[in-house]
């Protein structure tokens, strides 16, 4: 195989939903433009409804022109497309699936390789691969991987049943777990930031970085997702993958190697020196919110007990804050503080290191204080790094003034950054898991998120709505840092 130019087929459970609409068909388009996926590849894709190939690649062509905006004008590319109609419950379908496979194979010279990628409810995951397996779907010449959406179970139990199920047709090592964050450029670099440069390791402990806050907060509100979200909220849909997946890539130990055991065996590492929350510790450390009425972007909109399939008495969250502690030597004391939440003041997701105070202010004539020094990692829509640090205001007095040294990855000209679903798939392609959720890491997440989860489920939360749409969520989140001394730094702030 020429592990650039990977031959396979991808074979799409789903094809007609939002995800495959609007990243997966993009992405792959992305990958052939590139040049990064080679002639030999086909991908079918697969539900419910009736399609012929022909229609089914007018929907993907569409699918790509509304990304791209532009008119796609050779159709060679969308030629690799091929629809098969199955409803995942029906057993005997899947032979026609099969044939296909066995088709493409030769009129590609695939040599076998199949990724199966489950873009669908999750409650179709362990039907699909037990499916695949009986059949023989599985049983092929080449290698076979199953990329998996998520939510990835609905706490522990729920997980490991899923994960039983699935490793039922599927070896670990062939099972990729996607979350998105983990394919955005920024979050890729946390990495590079930390240990591609001398000054910042050293002091990446508890010795000298004060507290780390992670937000990422958005405008939009459930959209025609409220049968899913009102069943998940806040915590599940985002606190335990991405904001967690974050975390854990701030807070882990260098690696010995820079590949996929070695990173994410330090990853799970900090996920099991999470503190605990016990049931009756769950407001010290955690905050709900649910969105009410509000304007975002000068434009009203509805409280979330008012959007389409939701209940209008919903207990689930829209927002979460919380304080994380890791109780092991490099990050004892050190809070790491997370909020997420819908329908909130703007699309932003950025990670702000807080370094300690200097010993002793020798400015205190002049300057009454000095700000702490910052590292901002901006993720999103921004992205780069802004150092916060502290210099001489010009002229003859001594007084300080706060500067800053930024560095904007997509304002560089030629940097394109692709799209994390791009590089996902791309990774899967050529058998790189590094950045997807190994089962360890899935789990050591829902032990944390579960107590949380199951004291908000049972007691009613009697103050929702408690924000309103367009604000930066409720007050008490912000108590949550002003008993530790801190406060969170504004998503746009400038250091003025
Ligand atoms: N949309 C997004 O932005 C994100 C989605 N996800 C996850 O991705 C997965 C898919 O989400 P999304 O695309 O939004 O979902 P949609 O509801 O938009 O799509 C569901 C797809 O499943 C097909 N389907 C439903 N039932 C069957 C069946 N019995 N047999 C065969 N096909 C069936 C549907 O087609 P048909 O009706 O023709 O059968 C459709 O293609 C979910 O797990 C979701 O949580 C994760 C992150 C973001
Ligand atoms: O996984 C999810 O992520 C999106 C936010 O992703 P982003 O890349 O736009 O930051 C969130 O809207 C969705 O609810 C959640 O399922």
């Amino acid at each position: 195989m020429n592990n650039m130019n990977p031959k396979s087929l991808i074979v799409i459970f789903g094809a007609t939903g939002d995800l495959a609409k609007r990243k997966l068909f993009p992405s792959i388009y992305k990958l052939y433009q590139k040049g990064k996926l080679a002639e030999e590849f086909a991908v079918v894709g697969v539900a419910r409804r009736s399609l012929s190939d022909e229609e089914f690649r007018s929907y993907v062509k569409q699918s790509v022109e509304d990304s791209t905006k532009q008119e796609l004008k050779n159709d060679t590319f969308i030629s690799h497309f091929y629809y098969h109609s199955l409803d995942v419950t029906n057993t005997a379908s899947y032979q026609e699936l099969k044939s296909l496979l066995e088709r493409l194979d030769e009129t590609y010279n695939v040599p076998g390789n199949r990724i199966f990628y489950l873009a669908m409810a999750p409650e179709f995951f362990g039907t699909i691969t037990a499916h695949l397996k009986s059949e023989g779907l599985t049983a092929t010449n080449g290698w076979k991987r199953l990329v998996i959406e998520k939510p990835f179970g609905h706490d522990l139990k729920t997980a490991k049943q899923l994960n039983q199920e699935i490793r039922k047709a599927f070896s670990e090592k062939e099972i990729f777990r996607i979350d998105h964050y983990l394919g955005k450029e920024m979050v890729q670099n946390i990495e590079a930031i930390r240990f591609a440069n001398a000054i910042f390791e050293p002091l990446w402990n508890n010795r000298f970085i004060a507290n780390i806050q992670i937000t990422s907060s958005e405008t939009l509100g459930v959209e025609d997702r409220g049968r899913y979200y009102d069943h998940s909220g806040a915590l599940r849909d985002m606190v335990q993958n991405h904001m967690l997946q974050m975390v854990a890539l701030l807070a882990m130990e260098p690696p010995i190697k820079l590949t996929t055991d070695e990173i994410r065996s330090e990853k799970v590492k900090v996920l099991r020196a999470l503190r605990p929350i016990a049931h009756d510790e769950v407001d010290q450390y955690f905050v709900r919110g649910q969105y009410g009425r509000g304007v975002v972007k000068g434009k009203e909109v509805v409280g979330y007990r008012e959007e389409n399939n939701v209940d209008p008495n919903s207990n689930t969250e829209t927002f979460v804050a919380g304080k994380l502690m890791i109780d092991n030597f490099r990050w004892a004391g050190v809070p790491f503080y997370i909020r997420t939440g819908k329908r909130m003041t703007e699309k932003s997701t950025k990670i702000v290191v807080q370094f300690k105070d200097v010993p002793m202010n020798l400015y205190y004539r002049t300057s009454e204080t000095i700000a702490p020094n910052l590292l901002v990692i901006h993720i999103q829509p921004d992205e780069g790094i802004t150092l916060h640090l502290n210099a001489k205001k010009s002229g003859e007095t001594m007084k300080t003034t706060p500067i800053k040294l930024d560095y904007c990855n997509n304002c560089i000209d030629g940097i394109n950054t692709p799209e994390a679903y791009e590089k996902l798939l791309y990774d899967c392609m050529r058998g790189d898991a590094t950045n997807f959720t190994h089962w360890d890491e899935v789990a050591a997440s829902w032990s944390f998120i579960d107590p949380i989860s199951e004291v908000w489920e049972n007691t009613k939360a009697a103050d929702f709505p408690n924000y309103e749409a367009g604000s930066m969520g409720p007050k008490a989140a912000d108590k949550l840092l002003q008993k530790d001394g801190f406060h969170w730094w504004p998503i746009h702030y400038n250091g003025q």
